[in-house]
């Protein structure tokens, strides 16, 4: 059973055997790999009621602490608790180089201003936990066993230090968050315990998950430069204006730039963040189409990859394969007729990805507006280590492990253009 670069070697087994539906044994755990959105949308929405629960990690829950998130809850009354409670939470706020560092922090301090009402600094935060996301790619995906005991003590602080030292800090946002006092009635009202396991879950979910998208879409147009000048086009023809005074995107321009948003939706399908989702494990026996699923079997997916779904050469990044002309010709849009990554990359049913909306608004958001003031390219002398000659990316290049993404890599930023310049200065960013 792999433990690394399990998407591709996922996808292998249901080519190899033909099958949408795969299964292997392991330490006494079954574990099925659906290759197929639709039998994904059978068993895990349809049935959500029989696939809803989590396989227990003893890794990942009793010798790292980390049942404190949510996420690895079986499906039951603390999970429903904690889930209805960072809803709230989302809803009332609505809304390796340097720059590895830079992405971490703007993703940990947006991910600690939601769940605990704490306002971040720019840089070297007195609350460091910024700077020090929880290590998600480490936790076994499904397997029950497994991984060092020395390991887990090393990283069991982290729980400890992410729950309560922001907490103890963010009290008082709890009881005094909103002018009509919403936070407080709701906060209040609960356990202790699921407040603290909720905020540590928007943190710990969310920071490791969107930095790593943010990473992936910088390394797809780092190494693909042909997109970024495509893209960089798009940005000029939309948000400057006839004098050629730039601004800055927002999220109402994302009809109008559609090849940044087919950009986007590749990196999230050639760079799964999670590649094989975290897998769903089944309370009641199952039947489906003659297989029998029985209760306790965990299950993954790999579909991102999926050539029956996305085209040709799927290990190849090709935000074309996303867009079509549109209707006067003369321009392109999104192709709906090809399935729409998100539809995979965050779950299905009940359990799935309740940031989801959050997620894509901070990739599209970030990719915006890096693209419309910067140029990022890796340097020509160090192409050679990433992409191969035939435009492939070096899968050596990819942590592929639970939650996936690019090793350190090189990749000068400069700004783009005077109009660039002008829009930083505008915004009080010295050059
Ligand atoms: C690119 C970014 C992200 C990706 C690709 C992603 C993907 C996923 C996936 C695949 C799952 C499992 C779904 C399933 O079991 O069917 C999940 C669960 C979860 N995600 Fe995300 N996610 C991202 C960002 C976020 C953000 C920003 C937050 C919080 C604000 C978040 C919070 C959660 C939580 C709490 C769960 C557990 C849900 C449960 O077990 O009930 N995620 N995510």
């Amino acid at each position: 059973m792999p433990l690394d670069s399990m998407g591709p070697v996922y996808a292998s087994w249901a080519k190899r055997f033909n099958s949408d539906l795969v299964s292997a044994s392991a330490l006494g755990t079954t574990l099925v790999v659906i290759d197929s959105y639709d039998i994904a949308v059978e068993l895990l929405e349809k049935r959500a009621a029989k696939y809803s629960s989590r396989p227990v990690s003893v890794m990942a829950c009793e010798l790292m602490g980390w049942d404190c998130i949510f996420a690895f809850l079986p499906y039951s009354d603390a999970w429903r608790d904690r889930r209805k409670l960072f809803r709230f939470l989302l809803d009332l706020n609505e809304t390796p180089d340097e720059f590895y560092g830079l992405v971490r922090h703007m993703v940990g301090g947006l991910a600690i201003s939601l769940a605990y009402g704490l306002p971040i600094q720019r840089r070297h935060d007195p609350l460091h936990m910024v700077d020090a996301i929880p290590a998600l790619k480490h936790i076994p995906a499904w397997c029950p066993g497994g991984g060092s005991k020395r390991f887990a003590n090393a990283n069991k602080w982290m729980s400890g230090a992410f729950r309560a030292e922001p907490y103890e800090k963010a009290d008082k946002s709890f009881w005094h968050r909103g002018p009509n006092g919403r936070a407080s009635e709701v906060a209040k009202g609960r356990d202790l315990e699921v407040i603290l396991d909720t905020a540590c879950t928007i943190f710990a979910t969310s920071a490791d998950t969107s930095t790593n998208s943010i990473l992936s879409f910088i390394f797809a147009l780092a190494t693909h430069p042909e997109y970024r000048r495509k893209i960089h086009a798009e940005l000029d023809s939309v948000l400057a204006d006839r004098s050629g005074t730039l601004r800055l995107p927002t999220l109402e321009d994302r009809e109008s730039l559609p090849f940044l948003m087919a950009a986007v939706m590749e990196s999230q399908r050639w760079a799964p963040v999670i590649p094989i989702g975290i897998p769903h494990r089944t309370t009641e026996d199952d039947v489906f189409e003659g297989y029998s699923i029985p209760k306790g079997t965990a299950q993954a997916r790999s579909m991102l990859n999926n050539e029956k779904v996305f085209g040709p050469d799927p290990y190849s990044y090709n935000p074309e394969r996303f867009i079509r002309p549109n209707a006067t010709g003369k321009g392109v849009e999104i192709n709906p007729s090809v399935r729409h990554p998100n539809t995979i990359a965050f779950g299905f049913g009940r359990r799935s990805c309740p940031g989801s909306h959050l997620a894509q608004s901070t990739l599209w958001l970030t990719a915006a507006c890096l693209l419309t003031l910067y140029e990022f390219e890796t340097p020509a002398s160090e192409k050679a280590n990433y992409v191969g000659p035939d435009g492939s990316i070096d899968k050596e290049r990819w942590d592929a492990g639970f939650v996936c993404h690019p090793r350190p890599f090189k990749c000068e930023f400069k700004v783009r253009s005077p109009q660039a310049a002008a829009l930083l200065a505008e915004l009080g960013i010295e050059m």
